[in-house]
């Protein structure tokens, strides 16, 4: 027997399950990524998410190489590939880990019909989250609208599965197959190359990211309930893109930070963020485009205004936090939480902005942006997203950098001309802007 691994957003060798179900096999293994940007539905990757792909592409392959197997690449439409690939492997059976949103997830059930049509054994596994999201239900067997209790639900759920090692050695099958070139997809900028921040800031690849979760739990791990809100101190894991894209398992960052003797309490429970925005993404497929409060769809967004959305991406609005948040996502393609809200938050109620449009410039812009996370933050934010709160929340932005940068150390990286800058809008007024607008839907 001869197996195909597909990986995809699972670009690791440890706790891979269908990389570990194949490694014995005596006819080997042919490990593929396939670039879909052509199956209907499939998002585009951002600009800031190729690069990372090309990065974790390339040391994927050394770590395949270093066990004995190659990794093909791919472009085009998953269900004609994949198939492909089997047909010139000669393979009889294909294995990959479950992916959860809605169109992937038709990708996928279309393209296991047809190869067990075909006779090939064709197998989803449970990789990339820490519980399945059918098996974490209310009650009455629907999925959680609020955080407290989902989390609730998942920590008195059975653990997460222990993390696989990764194999010992692979016997390689790939011999057959033709491969793409890396370089040929053109994944990185050239004309102009702005990654240059990304590249200073982020080392791609599993190694890389192991080595963020050691250090993370030997050196942070006990003041993070303490510190995880202040942009300018590294308190935090920087673990996102690495779990965006799978180069590290949820499993194994819950494994390693359960083990005795850590205060880990609040670190898990942002794990619990990404698990419910995943659930919920897994419930409501149109996450990025679909109000999950459906009462917004009446809500009285301003007109698109280009100059204030451009003043918004390029950190010029006047308003220090903000525009330091914005210059640190476009330098490093990424933003500490608090102020990914902060600028959210000033992007949907002071500019009275759709939130779909912040969501589609973070998605360019961010390495760890990911399919549930971004439209589920954004929505949390916007006031019309899977929140608890039984009120319509602004953050006033310079009230939250008094709080959170009372030192102005994190504006003064970023953005220290901001201060000296006209502000685009005036707060009172924008403020009491959307909340009339909020109050003309509230009781819808
Ligand atoms: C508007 C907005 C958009 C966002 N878009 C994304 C996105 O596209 N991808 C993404 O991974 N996170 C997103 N987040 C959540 C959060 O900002 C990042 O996960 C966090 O800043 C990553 O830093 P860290 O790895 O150091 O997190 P840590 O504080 O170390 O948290 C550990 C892990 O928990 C997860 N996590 C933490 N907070 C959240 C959260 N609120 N929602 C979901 N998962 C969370 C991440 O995987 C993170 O790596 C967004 C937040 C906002 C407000």
């Amino acid at each position: 027997m001869t197996t195909v691994v597909w990986f995809r957003d699972d670009l690791r060798i440890a706790d891979h399950p269908a990389l570990a179900a194949a490694a014995d096999d005596p006819g080997g293994v042919v490990c593929v990524y396939v670039l879909d940007e052509a199956s209907a539905g499939i998002r585009p990757l951002g600009g800031a998410a190729r690069w990372w792909l090309h990065h974790s592409l390339t040391a994927l392959a050394a770590s395949l190489a270093e066990l004995g197997a190659t990794l093909v690449l791919r472009r085009g439409p998953a269900g004609e590939e994949v198939p492909r690939v089997v047909a010139e492997a000669g393979a009889d059976r294909v294995l990959w880990n479950r992916r959860y949103g809605g169109a992937e997830r038709e990708v996928d059930a279309a393209l296991k019909r047809e190869l067990r049509d075909a006779g090939l054994t064709a197998d989803s596994l449970p990789g990339g989250l820490l519980h399945e999201p059918w098996t974490i239900t209310t009650k009455e067997g629907g999925p959680y609208r609020v955080y407290s209790p989902f989390w609730r639900a998942c920590l008195a759920a059975p653990p997460p599965a222990r993390p696989l090692d990764a194999p010992d050695t692979l016997r390689d099958a790939a011999g057959p197959v033709r491969s793409d070139r890396l370089d040929d997809w053109g994944l990185l900028p050239t004309r102009p190359d702005w990654a240059g921040g990304l590249a200073e800031t982020w080392q791609p690849g599993e190694v890389a990211a192991l080595e963020r979760l050691e250090t993370f739990l030997d050196e942070r791990v006990d003041d993070y309930a303490d510190d995880r809100d202040v942009p300018s101190i590294d308190a935090t894991s920087n673990l996102s893109p690495h779990l965006r894209w799978g180069e590290l398992s949820p499993r194994t960052v819950w494994h390693r930070a359960t083990e005795p003797g850590r205060a880990s309490a609040a670190f898990l429970g942002e794990l619990g963020w990404r698990e419910f925005a995943w659930h919920t993404l897994f419930h409501a497929p149109d996450l990025a485009e679909r109000n999950l409060d459906r009462r917004f769809d009446a809500f009285e967004w301003a007109e698109p205004d280009a100059e204030l959305l451009g003043a918004w991406q390029r950190g010029e609005t006047g308003f220090p936090l903000v525009d330091a948040g914005m210059r640190e996502l476009w330098r490093t393609g990424a933003m500490h939480n608090r102020v990914r809200m902060v600028t959210a938050s000033f992007l949907t109620k002071n500019l009275l902005t759709d939130w779909r449009v912040g969501e589609r410039w973070f998605w360019d812009t961010l390495v760890d942006a990911d399919q549930a996370s971004n439209p589920f933050n954004w929505q949390w934010v916007a006031g019309c997203g899977a929140d608890a709160a039984p009120y319509f929340r602004v953050f006033n932005p310079l009230l939250q950098e008094k709080k959170f940068d009372p030192e102005g150390r994190y504006v003064g990286r970023w953005a220290p001309d901001s201060a000296g800058r006209m502000p685009i809008v005036e707060l009172p007024f924008t403020r009491e802007r959307a909340l009339a607008a909020y109050a003309r839907i509230r009781g819808s």
